[in-house]
Order: C-alpha cells, then structure tokens, then sequence
C-alpha cells in the first residue's frame, strides 16, 4: 500500500512544486511521521547533556509554533483543584517547575519551550506521576495536559541508558520496535501534534519519539520505528496493524497514556483499546502505570475507565469535569437552517481577518460549505474523514501558516488540536453533546488567551440545550431569550461548579441517565408553548452594524468592510492582492484544487495574531 489514492496521483507531487511562493509549504510538506527529531549520538558532556543542533531548536521551539500564554494565565490560579486518592495518598504540588525533582535536559527543554510556571494540572500530574501513581487527570482545555504527562514521564526516563531503545546495528535491516512510552489518541492529528510536543521534550535526550497512524503511507512509518523507538504515539488502528505484523512489541512499555481517554473508551474505540491493552503483550507485571487525560470524563466512562488503572489510582480534577473556561465568550444565535448560510457571510465579512474554525455536522456539509464560501471568496479549506490524509495534513498546514485562514470541519478537529490564535469558534451545526460542544469551543482561548465561540441553534438541538444553559451559566455567559426556559431546571439543580465532583463515591458529576432525564425535559419544553423563536435571532444582527465600522477601530489592518457578499472577493483582491488569484494552480496545500486569495492573507492573520483579542468587542453580540 503506497498511502496515496489515484486522485492523489494525478494530483502529483511534481506538480505542487510549480508553486515557488510555496516552497516553505512544500519543505513542511512529508508526513509527519518524518519530521525530523534529536539524534542521540552518543556524546555527551560531563553532565549527561548531549550537544545542541540548532536547526532542530528553531523548528521546536521558534515563534512559528508557539502558543503565547494569554493575559488570563494567572486565572488559573484561581479554580478549584481536587485530588482523589483511594488510599488516601496526600499529594503536594510543585508550585514552580525548578522545585520539581526533574531531568536537567527536561528543565532545559522547558525552559526552551518558554513555560514559566506549571498549569494546575501540571503542578499536581507531576508529583503523582512522578510519586508511580496510575492517574485519571480532567482538567479544561487548553490547560497545559499533553505537559501534564509528558515532562514527568520523559523526565523519568532521561538519563537511562540502558532503558533506551538499541539503535540498529549496521547490516541489521530488521528491528522490532518496543516502545517504553506508549501514548494512544483518537484521531489522527492530535496523535501527529503529540508527536511533534514528544519531539520538542525529548530534545537533547536519548528517547527516540516515533508516531503511527492510520491514512498515511505505512513505509515511513515503519523506517522510523525501525531506526529506535522508545516514545511512540499512535491511532490504536495503525498500531493493531503493526502489533499485528509483528513491528511492535509493548512488552517493554512503563507508561501507557490514554489522551482524550473518554473519546478512547467510547463504542468505536474501546474494543480496539481494550484488545491493545489486554490481548497485546503489554506488560501487566504491576510495574506499568497508565495515564488518562481529558477536558471532560462522562461517569459513565469513569466507570469503565478504572478497568485499567491499578485499585490505588489518583483522580485529579481542575474545575468541573466537563466544564469550559471562562476565557471563552460563548455567544447562541437563533438561526433557522435555512439562513445559516447568509448568517454565516454576513459574520464572516463583519469580522476582522482571523483565524476561524466552522464545525460542522456532517462531511458532505464540510465539503459544501467550504465549496460555497470559497466561491463568495473566502480563504477556506476543509478537514474530514472523507479527505484523503495527504489532504488533511495540508489543510490544517495551511491554517496554521495562514494560507487559509478558515478551516471547515467535522468533528475530526473537535479534540485536542492546539492551534495558534484560533480566534473564532462558529458551530454552524451544533453537535448533540455537551461534551463535544465543550472540545470544540476549547480549540480557541488555550493557556490564559481568550477566544469567541459562537453557535447557530434552531429547534433541532434541543437535545443539548439544557446542557448549554447550564455551561453558559456556569461561566457567567449571556443566556438568550430563547434559551431561557431551561433556566428554571438549572436553578432546582443542584450544581456546585468548580471542582464538584466525588468520584471515589457516587459523583455529582453529570452522568448519563441525567443526560437522558434532562433530554427529555428538553423535548418537552419545546412544546409550542415554552419555545418561542424571537424574531430578533431569527432575523440575525444587523448587516453593517454602526457599532463596527472599520477594522482599523480596533487596530487591524486599513481595509474598508466589503458591504455585500460578493465584495468579499474584490476586497481581498484589493486590499490583499495577490499575484495568484487567477491562475490555476494545482491542489497542494489542502485548498481543494483551486487558488485560495493569496499570501497576503497571512500577514493580517499573522499580524494579528500578536495582538490582544477582546471578543466582547466583536459587533454581532
Ligand atoms: N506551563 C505552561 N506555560 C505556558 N504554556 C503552556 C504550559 N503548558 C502547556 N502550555 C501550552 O499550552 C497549549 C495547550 O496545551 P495542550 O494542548 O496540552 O492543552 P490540553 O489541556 O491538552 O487541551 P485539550 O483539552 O484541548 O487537548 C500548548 O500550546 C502548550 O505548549
């Protein structure tokens, strides 16, 4: 199997590279299973510390890919942490990473990676991992959790040499891979991104990070594990394949971590999860010790989780589980179906140019919609299951670098992904589970920055409503009229917010026979009665709102607002022209085989991406 359809082909690689303003996409442009991590090479100085390669520093650690902590940061300080421990263990947190009993490399790659002071969720993870704890951790998104676990497991595994996966001998062309770390996540993105966060923390180590996952070309896959593999990352498909094959061993793994552990226990991917940990030759001497993260943890899945995890396991909670932060302003709109799509360009041209993240229920309507903004002229791209892997890896390159600063999506990009200033969160189609609802807001306002989530509802998501009003309220958020009948239901309920839940007993947290209850209600107050559009939502914000009418207000870039949907386009070739709006260029960089509006779009976005967001400030309130 080559990984790449016939479409692909056709597509060609040779024809990409016709692009020359392309040229640092088509450099980044190799599955990430390739992309480049330190090489031990056994030299070291006098304090265990193997030499610097610069290049590789930058790649990790430079401006591109670093996420600035916002001005809430130290908000964080504020929620309520809880620590459940069956044996009563006492665990004290670190209050600053030099007061932790880390690897000098991990302190250095820390320091690298510019974090100054551990998130709540850091501070406890690592005294618990560290004290050989099995852990259930849920703390917000964008809270710091791919850290939480990776700086203390790395950390104990720095500096031990003869744990390090051998290297492959010269005339040796077969080696078994076998894994020390072994961290399984639900899609195929986040896995890459942790992969990318192992090669940032294992830099200057011998830990030797590898990724596989499913959709790409396995050959590469297969060189990297090939050539040493102490840290791997995968989607628990590709590695049940490689497992299979006989390219795996986990009968060394120490640590087993579960990102998005709930979305990993849930149908579709327990049973693959359950046959990697209990029919795999994955260790199971008492020695191991498994980790689980997530932003939310339904009771019914911390039920089903503890059948992993050792009886003296600890449940860490910062905030309530399944809760959202505050750093997120949470806006409804009414809107009936047939107007999302006018809403949606109205909202999109009143906006300044920054990056925004369209969800979307179903993967023709990922395409559709994409189709049709792009044809209004909008930067757009598009990520689902449907979309080759080549495709998908392009299209969020392509948000990241700015190229298209628009990313439709399917709930492939709910979980997990860490993007640089995503400013705007816009559920066209909302889903059907708070859970979810909570991962996909959480793609914006990560580490103390804020961010503005706004979703379209209309009477086909009343499963959820009950449990939107009760997260708008828990974060201080404007309920909308239309929403205000499920108030009196949250009123009668007792939930204490922060850091309510009793996991070791029966929890307050929201299990699913109250999920169910409450959907019920929500059935029933959509009676005529209780549900009464109001025509203000109905008919959406004023076009050309007089509380915004320039982008330069608010310190953007000098462009006049196009008044009409088809000015979008003229405006961004005026006002961000670019030499490729007219030609026919191949697709490369996950734009659906057209030219996107040109390089210009970046340098807005990338502008932008320095300045203070004050969401409150954005005019369809
Ligand atoms: N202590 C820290 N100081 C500054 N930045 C940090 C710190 N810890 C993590 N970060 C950064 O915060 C961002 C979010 O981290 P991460 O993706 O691990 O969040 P998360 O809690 O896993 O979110 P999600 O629930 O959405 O998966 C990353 O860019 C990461 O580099």
């Amino acid at each position: 199997m080559s990984g790449f359809n016939n479409k692909e082909k056709r597509a060609g690689a040779g024809k990409w590279v016709q692009r020359p303003d392309q040229q640092a996409d088509l450099e980044k442009r190799q599955w990430a299973a390739l992309r480049r991590r330190y090489e031990w090479k056994d030299s070291y100085d006098e304090n265990g510390v193997a030499p610097r390669d610069e290049d590789l520093e930058n790649e990790l650690f430079g401006e591109e890919n670093h996420v600035h902590t916002g001005i809430n940061f130290a908000k964080y300080e504020e929620i309520k942490v809880s620590v459940k421990s069956a044996e009563g263990e006492q665990i004290k947190p670190i209050t600053s990473f030099d007061e932790a009993d880390l690897h000098k490399v991990m302190k250095e790659n820390i320091e690298l990676a510019k974090y100054k002071v551990p998130t709540p969720v850091q501070k406890y993870s690592i005294p618990i991992i560290t004290s050989k704890h099995d852990l259930m951790a849920c703390a917000q998104t964008g809270s710091g959790k791919t850290a939480a676990f990776l700086i203390p497991v790395l950390s104990q595994l720095f500096g031990r040499k003869n744990l390090a996966a051998p290297r492959p001998q010269p005339g040796v062309r077969k080696m078994k891979a076998e894994p020390l770390v072994l961290i399984l996540a639900p899609s195929r993105e986040l896995a890459t991104q942790i992969f990318d966060e192992c090669r940032k923390f294992t830099y200057r180590s011998m830990m030797r990070p590898c990724v596989v996952y499913g959709g790409a070309d396995p050959a590469p896959q297969r060189d990297q594990l090939a050539r040493g593999c102490d840290v791997l990352t995968a989607t628990p498909g590709r590695l049940r394949d490689f497992l299979d094959r006989g390219l795996i061993s986990l009968r060394r793994v120490k640590f087993l971590v579960l990102d998005e552990a709930d979305r990993m226990l849930e149908m579709g991917f327990e049973d693959e999860v359950r046959s990697i940990v209990q029919k795999s030759d994955l260790i199971d001497d008492g020695t191991r010790q498994t980790l689980m993260f997530s932003a939310t943890f339904p009771r019914r899945i911390q039920d089903l989780a503890r059948d992993f995890l050792a009886k003296g396991y600890i449940f860490l909670t910062v905030g309530r589980v399944g809760g959202t932060t505050s750093d997120i302003t949470q806006k409804i709109l009414y809107v009936e179906e047939e107007k999302k799509r006018n809403q949606l360009v109205e909202m999109l041209l009143k906006q300044p140019p920054s990056r925004t993240l369209i969800f979307v229920k179903s993967k023709r309507g990922a395409d559709s919609l994409d189709e049709y903004l792009y044809k209004q002229g909008f930067p757009t791209t598009s990520i689902h299951g449907d979309r080759t892997q080549r495709e998908r890896e392009d299209a969020l390159i392509s948000f990241k670098n700015g190229r298209a600063p628009i990313l439709i999506a399917t709930s492939v990009a709910a979980r997990g992904l860490d993007i640089k200033n995503v400013m705007h969160v816009i559920n066209y189609d909302l889903c059907d589970q708070i859970d979810e609802y909570v991962h996909r807001i959480g793609r914006t306002a990560r580490v103390g920055n804020k961010g503005l989530a706004t979703s379209f509802y209309n009477e086909n998501n009343a499963d959820i409503a009950c449990e939107l009003v009760r997260i708008l309220m828990e974060c201080n958020q404007e309920v909308p009229d239309f929403l205000q009948s499920y108030m009196g239901d949250m009123i009668n309920d007792d939930y204490t917010g922060a850091g309510a839940s009793n996991v070791y007993g029966r929890s307050n947290t929201w299990d699913d026979s109250n999920n169910n209850h409450r959907n019920n209600q929500n059935r029933d107050a959509l009676s005529p009665r209780r549900f009464q559009p109001p025509n203000s939502y109905a008919q959406g914000p004023p076009i050309n709102s007089p509380q915004f009418t320039s982008q330069s207000e608010r310190g953007f870039p000098v462009v006049n607002l196009p008044k009409a949907n088809n000015q979008y386009h003229s405006e961004i070739s005026h006002g961000y022209s670019s030499p490729h709006m007219n030609q026919n260029f191949n697709s490369d960089d996950g734009s659906r085989n057209r030219p996107l509006p040109g390089n210009n779009w970046e340098s807005p976005v990338q502008q932008e991406a320095q300045k203070p967001w004050d969401p409150t400030a954005v005019p369809w309130k």
